[in-house]
């Protein structure tokens, strides 16, 4: 019996993992869906043709990166619509809107009449009745010196050569944005309270807390 049989976990969720950069969502994406024997959705972050050159101008590319984005992810939630869920997802399409576009126009990185673009089409494509919502967003957290680790540990250059206050920045809209998502349940996890990298028992800890977060929202298999 696998993690989602002994904890009622329904067959065709869609779990998605959110998070500002380096939190650890594509390790617990990883993780969770072995756990479930669920299908993995990432971002596509070394085949992207825009992000390298996103981060050596941000000005230039940030329209073109959005709009990539967008579609990539709208591919995504096709597939897994689809195949009729069973999926965790790395990094939820609302992160790109309400954290990223945002941002960047918000600091004068993104021109406004492409700002005002890219939002008619996100709102035309996402804000409809069409677009499923995932039955549960675990939203992770941790100090912000902490996932600076992560970054830095990582080691991709065009993150390592990327301003801190950047990093900051985000750090701060993801605090924010968290505390006012409404568009589905969201369980939070703190990054100090387990390690997926060296604890083999973490994993089932966190299914066992989605379990018990599931049955009080009346998410669970009957
Ligand atoms: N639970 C964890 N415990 C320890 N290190 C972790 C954990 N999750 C991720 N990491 C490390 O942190 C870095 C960023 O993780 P990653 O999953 O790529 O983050 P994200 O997808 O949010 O950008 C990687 O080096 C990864 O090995
Ligand atoms: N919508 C986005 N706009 C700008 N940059 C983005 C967006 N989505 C992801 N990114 C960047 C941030 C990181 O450098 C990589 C991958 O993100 P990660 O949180 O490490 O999975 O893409």
């Amino acid at each position: 019996m696998n993690l989602r049989e002994k904890y009622n976990i329904p067959k065709h969720a869609v779990i998605t993992v959110a998070g500002t950069v380096g939190v650890g969502k594509s390790t617990m994406t990883r993780s969770l869906a072995d756990a479930l024997n669920f299908r993995t959705s990432y971002e596509k972050v070394d085949s992207n043709p825009y992000l390298e050159r996103f981060y050596d101008d941000f000005e230039k590319w940030a329209f073109h990166l959005q709009v990539y984005f967008l579609a990539e992810r709208f591919k995504e939630q096709k597939r897994m619509f689809e195949y009729g869920g069973g999926f965790v997802q790395d990094r939820s399409i609302y992160e790109d809107t309400g954290i990223f576009a945002r941002m960047h126009y918000e600091k004068g990185t993104m021109d406004p009449v492409d700002y005002g673009t890219y939002t008619e089409l996100f709102e035309a494509m996402v804000m409809t009745p069409y677009f499923p919502h995932p039955d549960l967003l675990i939203y992770l957290e941790g100090s912000f010196d902490h996932i600076l680790e992560r970054i830095k540990e990582r080691g991709r250059p065009m993150e390592q050569s990327t301003p801190i206050a950047y990093w900051e920045e985000m750090y701060d809209r993801y605090t924010r944005w968290i505390d006012s998502f409404s568009a589905c349940p969201v369980l939070r996890l703190d990054i100090k309270d387990y390690d997926l990298l060296k604890d083999p028992d973490a994993t089932e800890d966190i299914v066992e807390r989605m379990a018990f977060f599931m049955k009080q929202a009346n998410l669970l298999e009957k």
